[in-house]
């Protein structure tokens, strides 16, 4: 979908958390404050792979009907309960288009917890492109020591595709991503996407990323706090 967004964080899921953790301690002050975390995560690639489709997919529940170029970037979030934690996945589109790309600020690529690369199954340029993103990726210093995963979209496409799998899998293996082949187009393999996103978010939440909202007793402001994430190096 184009345009240019800058997004803004909704606050209110974290007041209504806020909300919780008063009441909790007023109710009992042993129990823990409620907490709730934002998972950050870029979705990179070549123009046309399909980028816009597999958010709007995970955060919207469908395939659009039509798309238009990404501008700057774009941004889609979806709020899951995970083990009783409430998880804000915010899941960042930027543009492929070069041109497009000029409007993204070295804003958005901070306090990322994971980044998406994405090629079109059935485009083998954008498969040969993948390096140039992780480079792009390197320096904006989303090294190896965030969470990394390769996403070969478009197979539903079966006659037309032109990146076989076990090439996508050694480029994978040599670069300890784990490789995901998907659709966002079939219904069919809409869990598939469902599941890659939902699996991400489980393995950021099962390590130490950014918390965000914590119970302040004494006074009525919520702060964002980002703690620095140990280095991870694969989760595959
Ligand atoms: N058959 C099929 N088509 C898809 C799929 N995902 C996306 N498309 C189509 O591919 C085209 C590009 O999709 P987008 O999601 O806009 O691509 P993008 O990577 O966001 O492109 P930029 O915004 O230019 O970076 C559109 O015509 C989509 O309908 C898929 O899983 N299967």
């Amino acid at each position: 979908m184009a345009s240019a967004l800058v997004p803004v964080p909704d606050t209110s899921w974290a007041e209504s958390s806020l909300e919780q953790s008063l009441t909790a301690s007023t109710a009992s002050a042993v129990l823990p404050p409620a907490r709730s975390r934002i998972f950050k995560i870029i979705v990179i690639g070549d123009s046309n792979v399909g980028k816009t489709c597999l958010t709007y997919r995970f955060c919207g529940g469908r395939f659009p009907q039509r798309t238009e170029a990404t501008i700057g970037v774009d941004f889609r979030e979806r709020t899951e309960d995970i083990d009783g934690e409430k998880i804000k996945i915010q899941l960042w589109d930027t543009a492929g288009q070069e041109r497009f790309r000029k409007s993204m600020v070295q804003h958005y690529y901070r306090n990322v917890h994971a980044v998406v690369f994405v090629y079109d199954m059935t485009n083998l340029t954008s498969f040969n492109n993948l390096p140039s993103w992780i480079e792009e990726c390197r320096q904006h210093s989303l090294a190896n020591g965030i969470p990394r995963i390769l996403v070969g979209n478009k197979c539903d496409l079966q006659d037309d595709i032109e990146v076989p799998t076990d090439l996508a899998q050694k480029f994978a293996d040599f670069h300890s991503m784990p490789l995901f082949e998907a659709s966002a187009k079939n219904p069919n393999d809409s869990d598939h996407v469902e599941a890659i996103f939902m699996t991400l978010a489980h393995k950021l939440k099962s390590h130490k990323p950014m918390m965000v909202s914590q119970s302040l007793l004494d006074t009525n402001k919520v702060h964002l706090v980002h703690e620095q994430k140990s280095a991870m190096t694969c989760w595959c």
